[in-house]
């Protein structure tokens, strides 16, 4: 049976300033799974991801999200995203942010409503959705930069590197929001250098130099090459097994 992807990358590459970044990438994203990109810094994530929402365009390859070729307004409308800086309003409560996004979502009324207090939820913010952001730690103002990116209820989820410097009982309630919407169908695309994390997403990317070295099941990918670390096989993988 063939499944039908979310997201298809085919023969992706892109360059800047005659640098090639990425380089013949080709990758599928399925419903509800969460797809991990891992590789160090540099390697060409971000661009990658910047490519599949549609806000770069590949110099060569073809990207497809829900069926629509990339970049397309209708789908961008369709996708939450959320960026490695966040983006909030620190003189306004959460609340206000939550509603200042809603709007630009085209949200309205109670629909609007419901929505800020089911994402909040989600993320447990609900009961400091009144305090301004200016008085949010780092974690906290990245759960609420993932409840923004929620808002429009998006049926592709992609995060650009969600629990950089959050600690490791936040990173933990984060994935389980992952989770969460996972299994309300959503799909997540989350970017890691961070390979214990890498370990938890369904199915995983190792980019390096701009090149989709492997991709595979988390378990797979160990097994595969005898590794007992994702560090050991990202090694294999990227042909350094040998070097010091
Ligand atoms: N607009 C641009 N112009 C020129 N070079 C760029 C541009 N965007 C990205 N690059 C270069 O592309 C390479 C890949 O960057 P990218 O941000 O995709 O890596 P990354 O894997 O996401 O890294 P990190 O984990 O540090 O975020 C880097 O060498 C970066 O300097």
């Amino acid at each position: 049976m063939i499944v039908p992807s979310i997201v298809s990358v085919k023969n992706l590459s892109k360059s800047f300033e005659k640098k090639r970044i990425l380089n013949a990438i080709d990758l599928q994203v399925y419903p509800g799974e969460i797809l991990g990109l891992l590789g160090p810094s540099g390697a060409g994530k971000t661009t990658l991801i910047k490519e599949i929402i549609g806000l770069d365009l590949p110099d060569n390859g073809s990207i497809h999200v829900l069926d629509e070729k990339m970049p397309n307004l209708n789908i961008m409308s369709k996708i939450g995203y959320m960026a490695q800086a966040d983006a909030l309003y620190q003189d306004l409560t959460a609340r206000e942010n939550l509603d200042f996004f809603a709007r630009l979502y085209g949200l309205k009324g109670i629909e609007k409503k419901n929505r800020i207090e089911s994402t909040a939820i989600l993320v447990e913010l609900s009961e400091h959705l009144s305090k301004p952001v200016s008085q949010y730690s780092g974690g906290m103002k990245r759960r609420l930069s993932i409840c923004i990116a929620l808002l429009n209820n998006p049926k592709l989820l992609i995060l650009d590197e969600p629990t950089v410097g959050i600690d490791p009982i936040l990173r933990k309630a984060i994935w389980q929001t992952f989770n969460k919407l996972k299994e309300n169908g959503t799909s997540i695309i989350v970017t890691t250098h961070v390979m214990d994390e890498a370990e938890k997403c369904d199915r995983l990317g190792m980019i390096r130099n701009g090149q989709l070295i492997a991709i595979d099941t988390p378990s797979n990918l160990m097994s595969n090459c005898n590794a007992q670390t994702m560090e050991e096989a990202f090694l294999y993988y990227g042909g350094l097994a040998n070097e010091n």
